[in-house]
């Protein structure tokens, strides 16, 4: 649409029956847009073709915007009437009580609406490290993200982590620079840390108008066009925008900043981009700034895409400003669902195939799965087969997400994100398709593929390759962990219960027993995260659970090579059993990975021993590892050679297992035991005047300080801390600075202790200091 230089047009955008509608007002010569008052219902969201889905997350470090950024693109949409805010604890998507209290995003929220014609399925994730593996879960499933960063920060720690996640997924991403309101936001500052910290490709779209407290827009570099949104902050709801075409009646300095700033993004997509650097070569050679709009904004789309570069895009979501455009960037350059590839999902054509995600439970309706679905169609009433769990369930209903509220649909195609009642046995990461015989059928098809082209797919692929599921997501080793007692023996079975559902829905949250006092033991990602369930055993289940001390997940391993034999030689009933194993144990090279510990047979030993005795002496091995000689941790970094086995006649295989086990403790004793302990990364933004205190603080929790970087009036400190000095981190870090810093801490490694700090918590532990 083009206007003169004295008209421009306040934009305001609504949707009515699924579609882009606005109604114009006058006002002097110009001519406004308003918004119908009625509310969108989420019924109303348009079922476009795949081409129009957008299936994104949104991810972040915490308190960069997600949630209020979520709030705003839910507004401009027509689904909510009023802007919720973070602070006053009444956003859509932070819906649980303790999100709305503590105002941090917990569980990842769906939600589904409509933004030009274009459905969009919206995930916003929470930033806070514990909850990482719910950023993981989503990421999985998404075709596309906006990574929110605070501009006044850049990419911050937790940042790294998320967008490392999404590189794992292969997930296209745009940035959205959010809080460009604030005194301190930069726009040079987070560019720079893009391309040093996350070494990605950013490619500046936008330049705002204005800095700090007097940011009231954006130019669009594509397409020339000044976008302003009025002064007045934040009681201006943001949907009145005006958008003009930048010409030379413009202030100057802009007008010149633009030109270059255009000049520069030209060049840079026509390095990305091949095809665009043709099309400049050719027909625009003389004026590379002639090239139409279009042209450009395909071949960002494409650079996107092949995640060759990456959108940086401007606002303030709190103001209320760059998040309309936020909304056109995610149509016009994140992937269609039929724009990735998913290796296994061609096997089975169009029938169902769908990945189960999340899993949350509803008091009336049972647990609620969340599924991705790849390929067919989902219909209520109807009856799916669960490749893990080979059995076949029957799905009740089916639901369109929209945070809490969920709205009955009749089928729901390829592409979407699905939430379906009355799958009981589907637990996170399950491959749902139609029916056993459709198993079979795709199967046959990969059956028949041809073995070089299976072979070819790398790491997650291959993985889906080797078999019919999808693959889910790796779940982290949770680092605490804690006793929990109900308030009484009457409510244990509540209790089980309780913890039951909960890991169901959230599988970093780990539930033990301990073999030696019979307590229940809750094991998980950080001290937040365990706060968080005891508060959700309480609130939701109505019960009064105990928690005793938190305790730091510590691991084993040894420090140099033992051999040794055991015979077992006992009288069960009228049977006799006699085995003897003669093993060797070895630090593995791989000390630090918890998957590092491994078995091995002697070529003899392995050639003579029958299949069911080899996997005897594994699961032997094997359960030795779980719990070391020293303090009872797993065991990891351990190489186990089976030099030989006998076993007289009658030995059962669980003796023949228990004859392992046994000579395993005996080895590892031998070999000297070392305790690993989790050091955290930590970082600390603070002002300039506590930095001291923080640092004296630090020396004292056997810290090690990498850095300290200045943010404008803060500083930075980057450090390395075991994390059995963390507890309570978060109250000492703001009595010190008396509010003033905020921090975050996640797994770095696993480290040897040093001989005085392991004997320290030997005889701790001993009970004797
Ligand atoms: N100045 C300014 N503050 C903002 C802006 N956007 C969000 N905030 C504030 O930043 C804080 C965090 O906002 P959220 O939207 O909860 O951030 P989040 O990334 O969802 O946070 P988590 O989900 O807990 O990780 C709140 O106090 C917001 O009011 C912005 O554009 N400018």
């Amino acid at each position: 649409m083009r206007f003169g230089v004295t008209f421009s047009i306040l934009r305001v955008y609504s949707c009515k029956n699924g579609s882009q509608t606005c109604r114009w007002r006058w006002q002097g010569k110009r001519r406004f847009r308003s918004l119908p008052d009625d509310v969108k219902s989420p019924r109303q969201v348009v079922n476009p073709d795949i081409s129009k889905i957008r299936n994104i997350g949104i991810m972040a470090h915490i308190d960069a915007g997600k949630t209020t950024t979520t709030e705003r693109m839910l507004f401009y949409s027509g689904y909510i009437r009023a802007l919720g805010d973070v602070d006053d604890g009444d956003t859509v998507t932070d819906y649980m009580a303790q999100e709305r209290e503590r105002g941090i995003t917990i569980q990842s929220a769906a939600v589904t609406f409509d933004w030009k014609e274009h459905r969009i399925n919206l995930i916003d994730t929470p930033g806070h490290v514990d909850f990482t593996l719910e950023v993981e879960r989503a990421l999985r499933v998404l075709d596309g993200a906006v990574a929110v960063f605070d501009a006044s920060a850049g990419v911050e720690a937790q940042t790294l982590t998320v967008w490392r996640q999404a590189d794992k997924h292969e997930v296209p991403c745009v940035c959205f620079l959010n809080k460009m309101d604030k005194p301190g936001a930069s726009l040079s500052l987070s560019l720079q840390s893009i391309k040093e910290k996350l070494k990605a490709n950013p490619v500046l779209l936008q330049i705002p108008i204005g800095s700090g407290r007097s940011f009231t827009g954006l130019v669009d570099l594509i397409t020339k066009q000044r976008m302003a949104w009025r002064a007045k902050g934040r009681e201006d709801d943001g949907r009145v925008f005006e958008v003009k075409a930048l010409g030379p009646a413009d202030d100057p300095d802009l007008l010149q900043q633009v030109n270059e700033a255009r000049a520069a993004l030209i060049e840079q997509v026509a390095d990305l981009d091949d095809e665009f650097a043709e099309l400049l070569l050719g027909e625009f050679s003389e004026d590379f700034d002639a090239v139409p709009s279009g042209k450009l904004q395909q071949a960002v789309r494409r650079v996107t895409l092949s995640r060759r570069g990456v959108p940086v895009l401007l606002g303030s979501a709190l103001r209320n400003k760059g998040v309309q455009p936020l909304l056109d960037a995610i149509t016009l350059y994140l992937p269609a669902p039929n724009q990735r590839h998913h290796h296994l999902v061609r096997w089975y054509q169009d029938d169902l195939c769908a990945l189960a995600f999340k899993v949350v439970h509803d008091k009336q309706r049972g647990p609620l799965v969340f599924l991705r679905i790849y390929s067919g169609t989902m219909k209520p009433q109807s009856a799916v087969h669960n490749i893990n769990r080979d059995g076949t369930e029957r799905m009740s209903r089916l639901l369109l997400p929209f945070a809490d509220q969920h709205v009955e649909i009749p089928s729901l195609s390829a592409g979407n994100i699905a939430l379906t009642v009355g799958l009981k046995q589907t637990v996170t990461g399950d491959t749902i398709v139609s029916s056993r015989a459709s198993a079979a059928a795709a199967a046959r098809r990969a059956q028949r593929e041809p073995q070089e082209r299976r072979a070819s797919a790398g790491g997650e692929r291959a993985r889906e390759a080797s078999g019919l599921v999808l693959a889910g997501v790796e779940v982290p080793e949770p680092v605490f962990f804690c006793s929990i007692e109900p308030p009484s023996m009457a409510k244990q079975d509540d209790l089980d219960h309780a913890l039951a559902c909960l890991q169901r829905e959230d599988p970093s949250l780990k539930v033990r027993v301990d073999p030696d006092s019979g307590q229940t033991v809750l094991c998980g990602m950080g001290e937040l995260h365990i706060e968080v369930i005891h508060d959700r055993i309480r609130r939701e289940y109505g019960i009064e659970a105990d928690l005793g001390p938190l305790q730091v997940a510590y691991r084993e391993t040894i420090l140099q090579s033992a051999s040794t034999t055991d015979t077992l030689d006992r009288v069960v009933g009228d049977r006799k059993h006699v085995a003897t194993v003669d093993l060797s144990v070895h630090p593995s090279d791989d000390l630090l990975s918890p998957t590092s510990c491994g078995v091995s047979f002697e070529q003899e030993v392995e050639r003579q021993l029958p299949a069911e005795l080899r996997e005897a002496v594994e699961n032997g091995v094997q359960s030795s590892y779980l719990q070391g000689p020293l303090l009872g941790y797993p065991v990891q970094g351990v190489a186990t050679v089976i030099q030989s086995v006998s076993i007289g006649p009658g030995t059962s295989v669980a003796m023949l297992a228990a004859c392992v086990s046994r000579c395993m403790l005996k080895a590892l004793k031998q070999a000297g035991g070392q305790i690993l302990e989790p050091v955290m990364s930590l970082e600390v933004t603070v002002g300039e005047e506590f930095l001291g205190l923080v640092l004296a603080d630090l020396s004292q929790r056997r810290g090690s300080v990498q850095d300290v970087q200045s943010r404008h009036d803060n500083k930075v400190l980057l450090a390395t801390v075991p994390l059995a000095e963390m507890m309570g981190y978060s109250t000492v870090l703001r009595t010190l600075t008396s509010g003033n810093a905020t921090f975050s801490l996640q797994l770095s490694s696993y480290e040897a202790m040093n001989p005085q700090d392991q004997s320290a918590l030997l005889n701790k532990m001993a009970g004797l200091a």
